[in-house]
């Protein structure tokens, strides 16, 4: 089957003075995938994705997201991505239903706060603030209200980064279901597991650089038909494994 493109990113430079942060990174991501950008902290994932999201100005290259050129049409590419906001959009006197209205009165939307929140497990929490849910929750709203523009193309940087293993699974999870309702995602992480579960392929970046890009299992069958062994037998379980199994599947909320 023909893959579409939905993101286009040729030759992206990106200077904070003297500085290139991003040196020249090109990839596309097609329709209905997620598409992970990995590296070590500093390698330019964040500025790469605010760039895409038309949060932040590149210097040079050409950028086009669903059709639409980055230089052309920014307001275009606003409608159809859903962008993760700050901790501090979150107005402090809205419980989720009223920030779900809010953003979808912003939108423009007609929304169904209550509908968005059982899907994310957090029905019981709809008159709650914010700052009131736990990590795994914050995380589960702040995912949920990508979705209030109805996008085609959801940007998560980072969503596990300081949650337990339950709460890491049950976010895959919801971003698997995300997906499978026809969305794009576009995901950054530093955890090479989340990678390997989530993403259809990823870019590795280092420095400002694109150095790889495939899906999880291409890039590790590279690697392995070049030589490469682990050096200890892998066990069939790891700590992890044994953490959930000893805790339990389920979701904590504490
Ligand atoms: N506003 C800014 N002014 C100057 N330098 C910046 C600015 N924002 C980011 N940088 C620098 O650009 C480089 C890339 O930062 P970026 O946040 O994109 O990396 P990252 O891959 O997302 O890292 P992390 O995983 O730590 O979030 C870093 O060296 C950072 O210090």
């Amino acid at each position: 089957m023909e893959k579409n493109k939905i993101i286009e990113v040729r030759n992206l430079v990106k200077k904070y003075g003297e500085f290139a942060a991003v040196k020249g990174i090109s990839f596309d991501v097609y329709e209905h995938e997620i598409f992970g950008l990995l590296g070590p902290n500093g390698a330019g994932k964040s500025t790469t994705l605010e760039i895409i999201e038309t949060l932040r100005e590149k210097t040079e290259g050409q950028v086009t997201v669903g059709g639409f050129d980055l230089d052309t049409a920014p307001n275009d590419i606003k409608k159809i991505i859903g962008v993760q906001l700050q901790s501090s959009g979150y107005y402090p006197g809205l419980n989720l239903v009223e920030l779900i209205e809010m953003f979808g009165g912003l939108y423009n939307q007609p929304v169904q706060p209550i509908e968005l929140l059982r899907l994310f497990n957090l029905e019981d929490k709809a008159k709650a603030k914010y700052k009131e849910l736990s990590g795994g929750q914050k995380q589960r709203f702040s995912i949920a209200t990508t979705l209030i523009n109805k996008p085609r193309i959801i940007f998560l940087d980072e969503p596990t980064t300081g949650l337990d293993p339950q709460a890491r699974r049950n976010l895959w999870d919801l971003i698997l279901q995300v997906r499978a309702q026809g969305t794009t995602v576009v995901i950054t992480t530093h955890y090479m597991d989340e990678a390997e579960f989530l993403c259809d392929r990823c870019a590795i970046v280092d420095s400002g650089q694109v150095i790889a890009i495939d899906s999880p299992d291409a890039l590790i069958d590279n690697l392995v038909s070049k030589g490469f062994e682990r050096s200890k037998e892998v066990k069939k379980a790891n700590l992890e494994d044994v953490f959930i199994h000893l805790t339990g599947k389920d979701l904590r909320e504490s």
